[in-house]
């Protein structure tokens, strides 16, 4: 069996076709959906992803604010940031670029952006309302691997689902999306002893370890589809997921590659949590007018 490969910026391409829709007709009505980002500190990942994440915004006709501070930057400079932030009607969504300098406490700063303008899905609010199932912000990497699945047709319920990491952004809430479709959850971390035994049980395994090409075919199950959320790599400097691709693709049944998977959802994802927040707004003040 030769595993399909998922093409996430095939889907990706789609989901910001459709945004840019929403945006021209947010224009029309005199909105303009704004995305404010707080980059801080000089890893040149976070640079790299801050400035693709502009020029999508730029790209699909939205505003994009780039707050840029040197790793010296206070907590409290930070959160004064993000309280002016709050408090700008022409922006929609706020985004803190994590990881942040170690002076700085990350759940403070999350804490202190409004969750109606929380399109990273990371505040407690939108984590416990994304949790019973309520309306939230999704966080982007764990909606997009839901909505991968979605677009090839497959179908979580009743399957038996291993996520290999519990990071609050992606490895605890993609358990959380694939347990709301009804799948049958297995977490495991660092920590689990003999993870082969479990991901061996795995229909569809998440792989968000952070271990380069850990995964081989003696953790699939024949048939299992595989989503790598790694970022590392190689031995010679080339970016790989947690996934040894060409030997998993030998008996997955899908898989997605790295770079060219997940990566390109989360952009995407994060632009229609912007387009969506714009879309409240406008959705508020008009019923505040006809109160
Ligand atoms: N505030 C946030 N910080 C971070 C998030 C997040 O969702 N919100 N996620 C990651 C980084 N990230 C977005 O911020 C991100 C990572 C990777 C990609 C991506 O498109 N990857 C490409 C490869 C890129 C390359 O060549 O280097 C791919 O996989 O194809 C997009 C966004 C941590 N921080």
């Amino acid at each position: 069996m030769t595993a399909t490969t998922i093409d996430g910026r095939a889907v990706s391409q789609k989901i910001k076709e459709q945004v840019k829709t929403r945006v021209e007709r947010l224009k029309e009505q005199g909105v303009i959906p704004g995305l404010a980002v707080v980059l801080v500190g000089e890893d040149s990942a976070s640079h790299t992803y801050v400035k693709n994440k502009k020029k999508t915004c730029e790209a699909l006709g939205m505003r994009s604010d780039l707050h840029q501070f040197p790793d010296t930057l206070t907590e409290a400079e930070l959160l004064s940031t993000i309280e002016e932030l709050n408090n700008d009607s022409n922006i929609h969504g706020i985004l803190v670029q994590l990881p942040l300098p170690a002076q700085i406490d990350e759940f403070k700063v999350i804490l202190a952006i409004d969750p109606a303008k929380d399109v990273d899905g990371f505040h407690p609010i939108s984590v416990g309302n994304m949790m019973i199932g309520k309306e939230a912000f999704l966080p982007c990497t764990p909606h997009g691997i839901m909505k991968l699945l979605e677009h090839y047709d497959i179908n979580p319920a009743g399957k038996h689902t291993v996520v290999i990491g519990r990071s609050n952004i992606v490895g605890k809430p993609v358990g959380q999306l694939m347990l709301q479709k009804d799948a049958t959850v297995t977490y495991c971390h660092s920590k689990t002893a003999d993870l082969a035994s479990f991901t061996r049980q795995a229909d569809i395994l998440v792989s968000a370890i952070g271990r380069a090409k850990l995964i081989d075919q003696s953790f699939i199950k024949p048939g299992a589809v595989v989503i790598d959320v790694g970022m590392n790599r190689d031995e010679n400097g080339k970016l790989c997921g947690d996934v040894d691709f060409a030997d998993v693709s030998e008996t997955a049944s899908f898989l997605t590659p790295v770079p060219g998977g997940v990566g390109p959802m989360t952009i995407a994802m994060l632009m229609e949590n912007t387009v969506q927040s714009a879309e409240n707004g406008l959705q508020k003040d008009k019923s505040a007018e006809t109160m």
